[in-house]
């Protein structure tokens, strides 16, 4: 089997939605799919309603399909501060043609500011392994691990575009979907997330530096996460760029357009580029002169983390067969 939806940003691409059917009949909901985590948490009738601000809400008492596990639940807490908890139920889950008859929905009893702040997001679908799973008193499978057995190829590939809609696939890839070869990296699933190692990067025309950037490829993540040194020498490529303490990143003008910047990927000259643009993330005043910087420093994370900034310029196959990540440009 097969399947796939569209994935449509957000403002400033900040996040991908993407329509996911549960229950029976079907619910649909826009759901941010996030390789950096492996919970399927959705709005819910349950979700206390001072915190729903507009978001559609699962109801499993309208779904003949929908069994609650009784005395399960779950809470989840993310680096930026935000969290949400619940309990769970089983229910039919579809992603396109894609169907996961037992998939674990956590449904959300309480949300925190940022989510009920999101209103278009209904949830988040997390891809990443399941040794990230919240749920208590036993861990629940991801959609892609209940459905891997029956797909085609045991891949999911992300296909996210700046501005405009673009696709997850599941079971298959697309060969009109990249361009060029698509290079594949070893994975270390020891943390839960797809997490590999680019050999280096380059700033505009300039040359390659090699330095090992250890890091995760992450579509709940918005920005480019790096280590200082790297973050440093691009912006002091641009003048007028800077550290701004009260916007907590750097900013930079947002004309003229900034250097591009490229990330190696495998041993053999592999790389993928990041049009300058992609770097003036998103206007911080009014007067529009001033943007804030798509890449920013992972200092305390531990890792580099790949987003969205990144993962929209290429077409990404995550393979849980061979545990792998494949990148190409497009
Ligand atoms: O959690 C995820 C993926 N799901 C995000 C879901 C989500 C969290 N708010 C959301 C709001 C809307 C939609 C989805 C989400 N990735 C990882 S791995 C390590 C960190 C981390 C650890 C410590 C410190 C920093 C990051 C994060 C992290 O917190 N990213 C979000 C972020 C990172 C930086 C800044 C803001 C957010």
């Amino acid at each position: 089997s097969t399947g796939g939806a569209v994935a449509t940003p957000e403002d400033h691409d900040v996040e991908y939605l993407t329509p996911v059917s549960i229950g029976t009949p079907e619910q649909i909901l826009n759901l941010d799919i996030d390789t950096g985590s492996s919970d399927l948490w959705v709005f819910s009738s349950e979700t206390s309603r001072s915190e729903v601000k507009g978001q559609t809400l699962y109801d499993p008492s309208n779904s003949s399909t929908a069994q609650k596990l009784e005395g399960y639940t779950w809470s989840i807490s993310y680096g930026d501060g935000s969290s949400s908890a619940g309990e769970v139920y089983l229910d039919t889950v579809s992603i396109g043609a894609l169907t996961v008859s037992s998939q674990a929905v956590e449904v959300a009893q309480k949300v925190s500011s940022e989510f009920t702040s999101d209103s278009n997001n209904d949830g988040l679908l997390g891809l990443g392994f399941g040794s990230l799973n919240t749920v208590q008193p036993n861990a629940q499978k991801t959609f892609f691990d209940n459905a891997m057995p029956a797909l085609d190829s045991p891949v999911f590939t992300a296909d996210l575009k700046a501005g405009i809609p673009g696709r997850y696939n599941f079971g298959y890839i697309d060969p009109n979907a990249y361009t060029g070869n698509i290079t594949y990296v070893s994975v270390d699933d020891s943390q839960g997330f797809w997490d590999w190692t680019s050999p280096g990067y380059a700033i505009g025309s300039g040359s390659f530096e090699n330095t090992t950037i250890k890091g995760i490829a992450d579509t709940g993540t918005s920005l480019l996460l790096l280590p200082s040194s790297v973050v440093s020498a691009y912006y002091g490529k641009i003048s007028g760029a800077k550290y701004d303490s009260t916007q907590a990143g750097y900013v930079l003008p947002c004309s003229p357009t900034p250097p591009d910047f490229a990330f190696g990927v495998g041993d053999d000259g592999a790389a993928i580029v990041l049009p300058g643009k992609y770097i003036n993330y998103a206007p911080t005043g009014s007067s529009g002169t001033t943007c804030f910087g798509g890449i920013q420093g992972d200092s305390g994370i531990g890792f580099a983390i790949f987003g969205d900034v990144a993962l929209k310029a290429a077409f990404v196959v995550f393979d849980g067969g061979s545990k792998t990540l494949g990148w190409a440009s497009k």
